[in-house]
């Protein structure tokens, strides 16, 4: 692995190697490998591409063919490549692709705007920018213009669709081509791809996983979620994201022969049809998708009944909706928690209800190592609260670029700082208790406090910002800004929000509310009380 991304010591690799864990297979081997065994299996079917169905060989021959189109546009081993696209076919061909070429994807999410964007592009010096023509109403064409004048390292904007200045994905030379066969692929140690961290800071961090140890996490997730070459796998979030990806996601359905039926819209009215049609029997949502879903199934005129097993995570679930979601969708529920940094948790299928409803899971791999400590990195005693520290075979041992940010995220010996406050129970299970990070969790959307105040700091008529996190029935949380205007300085609310818009972040990072005060709360030593804060808007108003 290059100096760009820290990598675990020697006695580490070989501890994992050695227990199987880490099997020295890459992405795109795996692919090949299924592709030999179930050549005419439905691999990928897209709804929203004309329904179209991709086989095992289908798809291993794609991204074959785009693989040598890339080379021949001179994307090489080892170069980034942002892709953002919507949960369509392509988004495997194109990933698979640079898998092949040892080319490394960065994941960003549809949501992502130009702020964003522009960071991604710029900060990983990637050479293309992979995107849809149009999405959700939004055209992702100007956007890539703007970032392409931009970004100094960015060669190529392919467009799925109509390319408008761009190039077509489709026009992307596809003849079979002897490049892949002399080029040297990747490494199964080699980074496969850059990840998006949640975030706590003001900068978005990229991680840096692993062919190794990527595939491990996934390997691992279908044999905790029963994932085999008969499981149908609705993927309902954003395909990217770290969740729908790998906790077992469609990762882990392609590495297990099975189908993946991409859903083009979360909404029960978009999703139900296609459980019904395509007998999918697993999915996972975040925790307010899944009420809704809940809140819909009993009125729905679809089958629903070839759904075995649902994961929630991504935000902490009630353990009222818990209880509900089983009985009422008529399949298991398994909580995951997880993290695109690594350490991912699973209530077990054999878990009573207690433990399924009160607990957000354990850990995949018995190397999974987790520690609770004290402010002081101090072990609290057993079943204690406090912040999770891990380490093991898939957690990454620090960003990518990001030498004095590790510092702080990583322990000397390597424990992954979570941010998260959890205790564990006898049986190794951890609940989530609350957060220490600077973070707001919105219905498993991560913000980062601290991304979102230096925007709005941009703002001539602000003084000060703090944004903290206010509790929500429905998402869980959502975002608040407290503004402190300049003297004589006006501002509404609803401009607030449009600046922070026209800035270009995310719309689910625009905050929810903005109340104006005078003065923030502190901290007995001066700081801003984000505590005190969220009490206050925590209040009911008026
Ligand atoms: O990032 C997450 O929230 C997450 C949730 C569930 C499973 C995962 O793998 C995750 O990364």
């Amino acid at each position: 692995m290059s100096a760009d991304a820290p990598t675990w010591p020697a006695a580490f690799a070989e501890r994992y190697r050695a227990a199987g864990y880490w099997q020295g297979e890459t992405f795109g081997q795996m692919l090949a490998a299924r592709a030999q065994e179930f050549p005419d299996r439905v691999a990928v079917v897209d709804p929203a591409g004309e329904g179209r169905r991709w086989t095992y060989g289908e798809l291993d021959r794609r991204a074959d063919r785009l693989a040598a189109g890339f080379l021949a546009a001179g994307i090489g081993r080892g170069d980034r490549v942002v892709v953002q696209l919507p949960n369509i076919a392509e988004f495997f061909e194109v990933v698979f692709a640079l898998f092949r070429i040892g080319a490394l994807p960065v994941f960003a999410l549809p949501a992502h705007r130009e702020t964003e964007i522009r960071y991604f592009c710029e900060f990983s010096e990637a050479v293309a920018y992979v995107i849809a023509d149009r999405h959700e109403g939004f055209d992702h064409r100007e956007l890539a213009a703007r970032v392409k004048a931009q970004a100094r390292a960015l060669r190529h904007v392919f467009v799925v669709g109509d390319p408008g200045g761009h190039t077509a994905l489709g026009s992307v030379p596809r003849e079979p081509d002897d490049r892949l066969d002399s080029h040297r692929g990747p490494q199964a140690s080699d980074v496969a791809f850059l990840q998006l961290s949640g975030g706590s800071t003001g900068i978005p961090k990229l991680i840096p996983r692993t062919h190794d140890d990527y595939l491990y996490s996934v390997r691992a997730s279908n044999e905790i979620c029963a994932v085999d070459e008969n499981s149908v796998h609705l993927i309902v979030l954003p395909a990217a994201h770290n969740f729908p990806l790998s906790s077992p996601g469609s990762l882990g359905a392609l590495c297990a022969g099975a189908r993946v039926v991409l859903c083009p819209a979360p909404a029960p009215d978009t999703a139900f049809p296609l459980i019904e049609s395509e007998a999918v029997t697993i999915t996972g949502l975040v925790p307010p998708l899944a009420l809704l879903w809940t809140e819909a199934a009993p009125h729905t005129s679809h089958d629903l009944s070839s759904l075995e097993v649902l994961l929630v995570g991504g935000a902490k679930l009630s353990e009222e909706a818990a209880r509900r979601i089983g009985p009422v969708l008529g399949c298991v529920l398994q909580q995951v928690f997880g993290m695109a940094e690594g350490l991912v948790n699973y209530t077990r299928l054999d878990d009573d209800e207690e433990t399924v409803v009160t607990t957000q899971g354990r850990p995949i791999s018995p190397d999974d190592e987790v520690r609770i400590v004290d402010e002081a990195d101090r072990d609290v005693p057993p079943g204690g609260t406090g912040h999770l520290l891990t380490r093991g075979p898939y957690t990454i041992r620090g960003y990518w670029r990001a030498p004095e940010h590790n510092a702080r995220s990583f322990t000397p010996d390597g424990f992954y700082r979570t941010g998260d406050i959890a205790r564990s129970t006898p049986s190794g299970h951890l609940v989530v208790e609350g957060r220490a990070k600077d973070q707001i969790n919105r219905g498993g959307e991560k913000i980062a406090a601290e991304e979102v105040e230096n925007v709005i700091l941009g703002h001539p008529a602000v003084h000060d910002v703090s944004v903290v996190s206010v509790p929500d029935d429905y998402l869980g949380e959502r975002s608040c800004a407290y503004v402190i205007l300049r003297p004589d300085a006006e501002l509404r609310p609803a401009a607030v929000r449009r600046y922070v818009r026209e800035r270009g972040l995310a719309a689910y990072k625009i905050p929810d509310r903005v109340e104006f005060v005078e003065a923030f709360p502190s901290t007995g030593i001066g700081k801003v009380s984000k505590k005190d804060l969220r009490t206050t808007a925590a209040r009911p108003r008026h």
